[in-house]
């Protein structure tokens, strides 16, 4: 089976569907940023305040098309789709899902999260503005979606694997 890539804003849910998607589908997930992580051997607060947003951006490229190609779910990092070479990736995959959550679910679910260094509590409205900016991208690269408010992790596994192309 081609891998499954899971794309989308901050806090709609991608990391964790990924893991509840591949259990049930029995077979391996990654996360682009917890592979930047191992690589980096810094948290990514430290990588944005130490060796800046770019070198990140570098980090996450490298991961994506180092991802396998098959059997897996690869959960990525909000900001994956910035990079026409990433989006142009991702458009030659089978199963690329948008995970679409509304901005005050989002909102919500990272009220209490300081470990998005572009999610500032203090600045909700910087957050909304990216949000509105990367939709059209996410769309662009994706070819199923799926919306994420109001439905439960498995629920929104399930719909995944009724949608996917197999
Ligand atoms: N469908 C859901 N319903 C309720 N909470 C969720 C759901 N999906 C994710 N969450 C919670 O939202 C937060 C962000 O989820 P996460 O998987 O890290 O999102 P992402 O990887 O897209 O940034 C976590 O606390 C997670 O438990
Ligand atoms: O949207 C973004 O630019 C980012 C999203 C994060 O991942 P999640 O989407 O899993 O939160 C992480 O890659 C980093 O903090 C930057
Ligand atoms: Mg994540």
């Amino acid at each position: 089976m081609e891998a499954i890539y899971l794309i989308g804003f901050m806090g709609s849910g991608k990391t964790t569907v990924s893991q509840e998607l591949a259990e049930k589908l029995e077979i391996a997930v990654y996360d682009t940023d917890r592979e930047i992580v191992k690589l980096a051997g810094k948290t990514i607060n430290e990588i944005f305040a130490i060796d800046g947003e770019e070198k990140f951006r570098d980090l996450e490229s490298e991961v994506l098309h180092s991802m396998p190609l098959g059997d897996a779910v690869v959960s990525t990092g909000g900001g994956i789709i910035g990079s026409e070479k990433n989006r142009l990736f991702l458009k030659g995959k089978m199963n690329v899902v948008f995970l679409n959550a509304d901005f005050s679910t989002i909102r919500e679910r990272l009220k209490d999260d300081d470990t998005r260094p572009l999610l500032s509590q203090d600045n909700m409205e910087a957050a909304e503005k990216l949000y509105n900016l990367r939709l059209s991208l996410y769309r662009e690269a994706a070819n199923i979606e799926v919306d994420a408010s109001g439905k439960s992790v498995s629920i929104i596994a399930d719909e995944i694997i009724l949608r996917m192309k197999k």
